[in-house]
C-alpha cells in the first residue's frame, strides 16, 4: 500500500474518535467501571484453546473497544492477516512471504509460496527431524568413537536460540532427564566454556542453528566447538559427521563450513528468525521432549492461527491483546508493557518475546518509508512474578510511569513435585490474583487511616491502584499450552504492526552494529592501525589497548 492510498494513522476518523474518547474518559477508575457493571468480571473474558484470557482490569469500557475494534478495520488488520496465510510477499522490504503459520499446518494443509505448496516439505522435515530425534533418545546414533549421546549444546543466537532455550526450560517436566541439554549463544567464550567444560565429546552433540549460516557469533563458536571436539577426541575432520548437525536454510555455507548436508534440516526463507523456532531450529527441543509433544506443541499453535484467523473481531484474543497495547501506548503514552509469568519453567519466557515483539516492532518508517508520528512497539520486559513482587513491583504500584502488564498463571503444579512442593502451588497462585487485585484497586487514603495509620505515612502506604493487567490462566504447561500462548503473542504482535502500518517482519536496525563491530575489530590488535572512528570510540579502543598492554 503507498501513502497515497492510506491516511496517515493518526488523521483517520477512527484514531480522532479515539483520542476523543480518551479525553472524554479522563481519569477513569477501575474501582467504578467494577462498581457499575458487578458482571464485569467475567463479562470482560475471552478463550481460545485452553487459555482463559481476563481483561477486566483494564482502563477501557465497551465503547472504548468498539473504537478500537474500528481502528483495526480501517487499518484492515485482518486483511493483512488474510494476505499473510495466503503467503503473499507481505515482509516487502525483503520481498518475502511471512509463513511461520504453514510450519503447524497439518499434513493435508495447502499453503502455496510462488506457486508451490509448501506443506509437504514442511512435513518431510519434520519427519526427518522426528527420526533423528529418537535415533538419539534411542542411542542407536553414537559418536566417533561409538559412545553414546548423551549432550546436546545448541549452537545459536538471536531466533536460533531465543526459541528453544525458552521452549526447554518451559518445558523441562516433559524432558529426558538422561540428556544433558544446553544453549551457547554469546559470542563470549565463556559461554561456551562454561557449556562444555564438564562434558565428555565422545557423548556430545553440537546442534548448529543459523538461518543465514553467517551469523559472526555462531560460525564463530561453531569453529571453537569443532576445534574443541577434535582436541578432545583426537581425532581429525572425519569426526564431525557424528558430532554436528546444522539448523539453516542455507545449504552452501553449512557444507562450506564441513557439515555434510545430509546431516542439516532445513528451512526457508519465509520463515523469520524469530518466528522460527517451531521449524527446524527446534531440534534441540525436540530431541529433549520426543517427537510426539513436538507436534503437540505444533498442534497448539495451531489451534491459536485457526482462531486467529477465523474468530470475529469481538471475540478474537490476539486482536483483543493487540489493541489494548495501542490503547495504552497511543493513548495513554506508556512506553512499555511487563509480561510477568507465575510459572518458574517460564523464566525464559519474556526474553524470547523481547526479541518477538522488539525485534518486530521497534521501527520508526511505516511500510511506504516515511517517519511515523505515532508509537510503535513498547519495551518489553518483566521475569517470573514472585521474584519481581520482591524487586520491582514497587515502581509498578507506587511509581510515576503506566506499566501495562500481562500475568500468566496456571492451576495445576507441574508433574512431579514432591507433595509438599505441590501445596506451595496455591501461595504461588494466591500472589498471582492478589497482585493484579493490588493493581487494580489500590488502597485509598481513607482505607489507610481506618487501619490506624499516621497521617504522616498515609501517602506513603497509599496505593492508587488503576493499574491494567491481563490475566492469562490455563489449567497446566503442556506443550500445547506454549504453542497458544507463543501463537497468541505473535498474532498480538502482528495486529500492532499492521495498525500501526509497518513491516515487522524485517530488522534492519540490528545491521549498523554489526557493520562497525567489523570495522572495529581488527583496530583492537597489538599495533594495528586504529582506523577513522569517531573521538569517543578512538579513545575507547586505545583505553582497551592500553588496558590489555597492546
Ligand atoms: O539464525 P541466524 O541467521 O544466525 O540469525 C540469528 C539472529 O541474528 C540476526 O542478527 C537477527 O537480528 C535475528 O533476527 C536472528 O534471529
Amino acid at each position: 500500500m503507498n501513502a497515497e492510498s492510506r491516511a496517515r494513522l493518526n488523521q483517520t476518523p477512527e484514531w480522532t474518535a479515539l483520542a476523543a474518547h480518551r479525553e472524554q474518559l479522563g481519569e477513569v477508575r477501575l474501582r467504578d467501571l467494577f462498581a457499575a457493571d458487578p458482571t464485569r468480571g467475567t463479562a470482560y473474558t475471552l478463550h481460545v484453546g485452553d487459555l482463559h484470557i481476563d481483561y477486566s482490569k483494564h482502563l477501557v469500557t465497551g465503547e472504548t473497544l468498539t473504537l478500537l475494534r474500528d481502528l483495526a478495520a480501517a487499518t484492515d488488520v485482518f486483511g493483512l492477516r488474510d494476505a499473510m496465510f495466503r503467503g503473499e510477499k507481505i515482509n516487502t522490504t525483503e520481498d518475502r512471504a511471512v509463513l511461520h503459520t504453514a510450519l503447524r499446518a497439518p499434513r493435508d494443509a495447502v499453503v502455496m509460496v510462488d506457486g508451490e505448496n509448501v506443506v509437504p516439505a514442511v512435513h518431510a522435515v519434520l519427519d526427518r527431524m522426528s527420526a533423528f530425534s529418537e535415533k538419539i533418545r534411542s542411542g542407536e546414533w553414537t559418536g566417533h568413537t561409538g559412545k553414546r549421546i548423551k549432550n546436546i549444546v545448541n549452537v545459536g543466537i538471536g531466533g536460533s536460540d531465543l526459541g528453544p532455550a525458552m521452549a526447554y526450560e518451559a518445558l523441562r517436566s516433559f524432558t529426558d532427564r538422561d540428556l544433558t541439554i544446553r544453549f551457547v549463544s554469546n559470542v563470549d567464550g565463556a559461554d561456551l566454556h562454561e557449556a562444555v567444560r564438564d562434558l565428555d565429546a565422545a557423548e556430545t552433540l553440537f546442534v548448529i542453528a543459523s538461518k543465514t549460516f553467517t551469523t559472526i557469533e555462531t560460525i564463530t563458536n561453531a569453529t571453537s566447538a569443532r576445534d574443541w571436539l577434535l582436541t578432545e577426541l583426537k581425532a581429525g575432520q572425519d569426526a564431525v559427521a557424528q558430532h554436528f548437525v546444522a539448523l539453516s536454510t542455507n545449504a552452501e555455507k553449512v557444507s562450506e563450513f564441513g557439515i555434510d548436508t545430509a546431516n542439516m534440516f532445513e528451512f526457508w526463507d519465509w520463515v523469520g528468525g524469530r518466528y522460527s523456532f517451531d521449524s527446524a531450529i527446534g531440534l534441540s527441543l525436540m530431541i529433549a521432549i520426543g517427537p510426539d509433544r513436538f507436534r503437540e506443541m505444533l498442534d497448539g499453535f495451531h489451534l491459536v492461527d485457526k482462531h486467529f484467523r477465523a474468530a470475529p473481531p469481538e471475540s478474537n484474543v490476539p486482536l483483543l491483546l493487540g489493541l489494548l497495547g495501542v490503547w495504552y501506548g497511543n493513548f495513554h503514552d506508556a512506553q512499555s508493557h511487563a509480561v510477568l509469568p507465575y510459572s518458574h519453567y517460564l523464566s525464559k519466557f519474556t526474553a524470547y518475546l523481547q526479541q518477538l515483539d522488539m525485534e518486530s516492532n521497534g521501527k520508526y518508517v511505516d511500510r511506504d518509508g516515511q517517519e511515523v508520528d505515532w508509537q510503535t512497539g513498547p519495551v518489553v520486559w518483566g521475569t517470573p512474578g514472585t521474584n519481581g513482587q520482591h524487586a520491582y513491583y514497587q515502581l509498578i504500584h507506587q511509581g510515576t510511569k503506566l506499566i501495562p502488564a500481562d500475568f500468566i498463571g496456571f492451576a495445576e503444579p507441574v508433574a512431579g513435585l514432591a507433595p509438599g512442593l505441590v501445596a506451595q502451588h496455591d501461595l504461588l497462585m494466591a500472589n498471582f490474583f492478589a497482585q493484579t487485585q493490588a493493581l487494580a484497586f489500590g488502597k485509598t487514603p481513607d482505607e489507610v487511616r481506618a487501619e490506624g495509620v499516621p497521617q504522616e505515612l498515609v501517602p506513603h502506604k497509599t496505593f492508587k491502584g488503576n493499574h491494567p493487567t491481563t490475566t492469562i490462566l490455563a489449567k497446566e504447561l503442556t506443550p500445547s499450552v506454549l504453542g497458544q500462548l507463543i501463537a497468541l503473542y505473535e498474532h498480538k504482535v502482528f495486529v500492532q504492526g499492521a495498525l500501526w502500518n509497518i513491516d515487522s517482519f524485517d530488522q534492519w536496525g540490528v545491521e549498523l552494529g554489526k557493520v562497525l563491530a567489523k570495522r572495529v575489530e581488527p583496530a583492537l590488535t597489538e599495533g594495528a592501525e586504529v582506523p577513522d572512528l569517531d573521538g569517543s570510540t578512538t579513545a575507547l579502543v586505545a583505553k582497551y589497548r592500553d588496558l590489555r598492554g597492546r
